[in-house]
């Protein structure tokens, strides 16, 4: 999977390129309570920034190890979905590579950046999460692959999404409008 354009977001828009893992062992997933930075405080997959040269995938297996200490095979990390996140007043729009992954070695370790811990896969705490997850978590725990664009005011509200299929973009699988003021 390779960065670049979705057809909900303007074609000469700035992209920050970020990966996210989902860890899976058994029924349970592997999140991380981000002690520092974007997102401080909830509760999240392992990911971050790719570097400038860097294969996602590749940033994606880089991530998990320096965060939760696991060690994941770039062969065994799974698309499951690419989401935009658009900030009212903010021209930098932030491209999300999801990947899954259930083939893990190694020693779950905290590090600087994420507290880790494994939840139920039915039951994570969505009140200390991204709002956004609670929205497309459902479409990761039925292995359904998606594109998704959401609109943020701020970190905590979202003003309004769309969620499509991964392959062709005229199925969307979720929506929310944005409310009209008249
Ligand atoms: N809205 C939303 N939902 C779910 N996940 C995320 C978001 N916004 C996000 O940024 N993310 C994810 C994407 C990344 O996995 C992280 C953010 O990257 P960050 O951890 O800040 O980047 P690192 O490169 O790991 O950070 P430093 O090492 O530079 O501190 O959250
Ligand atoms: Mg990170
Ligand atoms: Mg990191």
């Amino acid at each position: 999977m390779t960065a670049g354009q979705c057809i909900d977001i303007p074609v000469n828009a700035k992209i920050k390129v970020f990966t996210l893992a989902l860890l899976n062992k058994d029924d349970e997933i592997l999140l991380g309570l981000k002690k520092r930075g974007l997102g401080e405080g909830l509760w999240n997959g392992f990911g971050g920034k790719v570097d400038p040269g860097e294969e996602i995938v590749d940033a994606a297996v880089r991530e998990v190890k320096e965060e939760c200490g696991l060690t994941v095979l770039p062969t065994d990390m799974e698309n499951l979905a690419v989401i935009h996140f658009e900030f009212v007043d903010d021209p930098v729009i932030l491209e999300v590579h999801v990947f899954k992954c259930s083939k893990l070695a190694g020693v779950v370790e905290e590090s600087d950046e994420m507290s880790p811990k494994w939840f139920p896969r039915d039951n994570v705490p969505h009140s200390q999460m991204w709002p956004d997850d609670e929205v497309w978590y459902p479409l990761y725990l039925s292995g359904t692959k998606f594109r998704a664009y959401f609109l943020f005011q701020g970190y905590k509200t979202i003003l309004s999404y769309i969620i499509r299929d991964f392959y062709d973009h005229t199925v969307i699988l979720k929506e929310k409008k944005k409310d009209v003021i008249i």
